[in-house]
């Protein structure tokens, strides 16, 4: 395990990007160019804190490529973000935005900070000096960040004035992720979520049809890892939404468990009560769910499998163990190459993160949209135009894995490489 966790994350990442890249015969010329990121920042700026000290903290942003439009990504705080983190993450962006087509290339932000550590004020303070800080390389269509881990809709409103401040008007495309009463779009917070169980349903569909899972919705039981924005509202798109048995949802904290699923109106309660980041485990356990583990929840009898927490959840250490017949990956990197390989090698279909989790970034570009023509969609609508696109590149994926015979992660990689590629060539190389 040890040894795993000293290999960098971006270096996996390319190790990924590589497979693919031999298997459709791309020219290594180009894939010099695809694979390095354009601009990488760091900052280290100061922050006031409420004690009357001064702190100074570490962030960054990296855009990895800008061939198909504006660079893309979300920013998160966490005390483990380093730049060979957050080079991955961007990474992945690029493959996100083309597999999933839309015209954005591939970015990511990053502050090294304990959140929970830092006061309401302290947080604004963090948040409005680091976007000022990186704002040198952002623009409306230039670079828009988003949230992503320990960042929410109101990190993006500091952000967004922030900007806003420093250009003299209201800026709306500089951020996605906003709440909607500044300028957001409907259906962005369930984005991600309601777009992993698009993927979810439709990887079930498939496997039927190749007769390689002969169970009725009801019968189907789902673990999901993670219960922030991304797994709770995975959680609550797939209990209102399908028959399937959630059994088992955690946070940091640990797991719970309910053998007959919960349903909708208890994730919904359970959302509710860990708003402003309290802890499953710790504030509702009056139900008497049964208390499980991470490394628990991961190795259940289950069905389906969809880790939503960190990446590299699970190892070389932990995949042998795992039971699921389908793992739909819904955090960033939740696998290491080497559980990957373990996975696939005992069937285990894998439905690959950047394809899986594309639904936030493409509700991140209706917002956008929306955003630069001040004019704002029905939720019905960014649902319908979310399924479209998802279902869309999912079946894309599909045809390519037939096509080469090769596992979801591989294909997805071909078509998104595929894209970015040709967009390089038609534009050319100058001077
Ligand atoms: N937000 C978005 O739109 C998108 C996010 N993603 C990816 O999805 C993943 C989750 O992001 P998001 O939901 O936004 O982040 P949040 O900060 O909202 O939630 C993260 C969740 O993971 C839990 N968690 C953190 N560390 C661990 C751990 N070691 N073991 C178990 N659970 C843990 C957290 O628990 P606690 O709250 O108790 O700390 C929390 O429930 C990340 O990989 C992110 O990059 C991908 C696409 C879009
Ligand atoms: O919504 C976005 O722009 C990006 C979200 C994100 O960071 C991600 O998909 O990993």
């Amino acid at each position: 395990m040890q040894e795993e966790k000293r290999v960098s994350m971006f270096d996996n990442a390319v190790k990924q990007f590589d497979r693919a890249a031999s298997i459709m015969g791309l020219d290594p010329n180009l894939r010099e160019v695809l694979v390095k990121p354009k601009r990488e920042l760091i900052v280290n700026f100061p922050v006031r804190m409420d004690d009357g000290t001064t702190k100074v903290f570490t962030g960054y942003r990296v855009q990895h490529n800008m061939t198909l439009g504006p660079a893309k990504g979300g920013i998160r705080y966490h005390q483990n973000v380093t730049l060979d983190e957050v080079k991955a993450l961007a990474f992945w962006m690029t493959w996100k935005s083309a597999v999933v087509n839309i015209p954005y290339g591939g970015a990511k932000g990053g502050v090294t900070v304990e959140p929970s550590q830092l006061s309401f004020s302290e947080l604004e303070r963090l948040s409005r000096r680091f976007f000022y800080e990186i704002q040198v390389i952002l623009g409306e269509e230039i670079d828009i960040p988003a949230p992503d881990v320990n960042t929410d809709g109101q990190v993006m409103s500091w952000y967004m004035d922030t900007y806003s401040m420093s250009k003299g008007h209201t800026s709306l495309g500089i951020v996605t992720g906003k709440p909607v009463e500044i300028g957001g779009s409907v259906g962005r917070t369930e984005a991600t979520g309601r777009g992993i169980n698009i993927c979810l349903q439709e990887a079930v569909n498939y496997l039927r049809d190749k007769g390689k899972l002969n169970k009725k919705d009801e019968e189907i039981t789902v673990a999901i890892q993670g219960f922030g924005n991304v797994g709770s509202n995975l959680a609550l798109t797939l209990t209102e939404e399908s028959k399937m048995r959630l059994i088992a949802i955690s946070d940091v904290s640990g797991g719970l468990y309910k053998e007959h699923g919960f349903t909708a109106a208890e994730i919904r309660a359970l959302m509710e009560r860990t708003k402003n980041r309290k802890k499953l485990l710790l504030e509702v356990n009056e139900e008497g769910y049964k208390e499980i583990s991470n490394e628990e929840l991961l190795m259940l009898n289950v069905d389906i499998l969809s880790p939503c927490a960190m990446e590299n959840a699970i190892t070389i250490d932990n995949s042998k163990d795992i039971q699921a017949k389908l793992i739909v990956e819904g955090a960033n990197g939740p696998l290491t190459p080497e559980a990957d390989e373990i996975l696939l090698s005992k069937n285990v279909f894998i439905v690959p993160d950047f394809l899986a989790n594309s639904g936030g970034v493409t509700v991140s570009y209706f917002e956008w949209l929306q955003g630069m023509q001040w004019d704002f969609w029905e939720l019905e609508d960014v649902r319908k135009a979310l399924h479209k696109k998802m279902t869309s590149a999912f079946y894309d994926v599909i045809k390519t894995m037939e096509k080469y015979e090769i596992d979801m992660r591989t294909a997805a990689y071909i078509k998104a490489i595929d894209r970015v590629a040709t967009a390089t060539k038609l534009r050319g190389i100058y001077p």
